[in-house]
């Protein structure tokens, strides 16, 4: 069990995490979720005493993390790609940090074989690509058999194998009853490995609930709408609060508005609709509504093919 309690942390005049408290059971995947710069890594780092808080703490079972005799047992971290020398083998550096907590060579044969190290084990990590690296740093992290897991992003730099491999990897932790913390920006592999989310946004949590109830707690209504005279239509829904958005010649998404207001205002009108599909609201389409007004760094383009402004109005 994590437990955090007005954790703060603050570089000069910036606040990076702000007084924030939540808890991490074991027994679950708990992803922690939030824009670029929302305070996700300098978290996990106080979690490991990487960071020391400004005001607030945080303990794991019971205890701040310096506390613990065997820290390697009772926690493994993988919070960057990775603090290993390069002129180092990666079979040397894990031999390295077993020596410190007296963990035998045949656990870390173990974790090399598990994390699919293999024959690489032997080469210098200097040479190693990000997926390998980040391969040596889920063996290190595992090296300890410990209890509580805490990823920073661990499939960055992943292929699909490793992707997959990892999202079972973390699951089976977590059904054993360990405690797994894991930041990710990938959104469709988060919704299928976390069944909790903490979701964080300039230092402050936004929504701390199991992904189930993140996500409907969505108020976006997503709906497909087919008809022949989209122009029409589109200047018929068109209002404060709701988007058009065009996907083909013949099809709209629509944004906002109940299946039944669309088709009401379309009868009302006189236009003829071919299909009408309300749409599952994603994981991504939740966290970008809770998250919306709290990027920090935002891109200049809006990426989903919005109708331009005034095209709805015509015909
Ligand atoms: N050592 C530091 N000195 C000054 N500012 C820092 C330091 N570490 C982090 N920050 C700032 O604190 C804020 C939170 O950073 P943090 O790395 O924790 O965010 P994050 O959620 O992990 O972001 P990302 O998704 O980009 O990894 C950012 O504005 C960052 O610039």
């Amino acid at each position: 069990m994590i437990e955090a309690r007005e954790l703060t942390k603050r570089f000069g005049d910036k606040t990076a995490v702000d007084g924030i408290t939540f808890s991490v059971p074991p027994g679950k995947v708990t992803g922690f979720l939030g824009p670029n710069g929302a305070g996700k890594s300098t978290t996990m780092r106080m979690i490991v005493g990487l960071d020391h808080p400004t005001a607030g703490t945080v303990t794991v079972n019971g205890k701040p993390y310096a506390g613990h005799r065997s820290p390697l047992h009772e926690v493994g971290s993988l919070l960057e790609a990775k603090a290993a020398h390069p002129k180092r083998t990666a079979y040397n550096h894990l031999r390295a940090m077993a020596a410190t907590e007296g963990i035998s060579a045949a656990r870390v044969n173990e974790v090399i074989e598990l994390t699919g190290l293999g024959s690489a084990a032997r080469k210098r990590v200097g040479g190693y690509s990000l997926g390998m690296g980040q391969r040596l740093g889920l063996a290190a992290a595992l090296l300890g058999d410990p209890q509580t897991l805490i990823l920073d992003e661990p499939v960055n730099g992943l292929d699909p194998e490793g992707v997959k491999w990892v999202r079972f990897l973390v699951r089976g932790l977590a059904a054993e009853g360990r405690t797994v913390f894991i930041s990710s920006h990938l959104m469709s592999e988060m919704a299928v490995t976390a069944d909790h989310l903490i979701v964080i946004g300039r230092g402050r949590i936004l929504a701390d609930a199991p992904i189930d109830e993140v996500i409907a707690g969505s108020k976006q209504e997503r709906v497909l709408v087919r008809t022949d005279d989209t122009g029409a239509l589109a200047a018929a829904l068109g209002s404060p609060g709701v988007e058009v958005r065009r996907q083909e010649a013949d099809q709209l998404e629509i944004l906002g508005l109940s299946t039944r207001s669309i088709a009401e205002t379309a009868f009302s009108r006189g236009i003829l609709i071919t299909e009408l599909t309300p749409q599952q609201v994603s994981l991504e389409d939740a966290y970008m509504e809770l998250t919306g007004g709290e990027v920090e760094y935002q891109s200049q383009q809006r990426t989903a093919p919005y109708l331009p402004a005034g095209e709805g109005q015509q015909s």
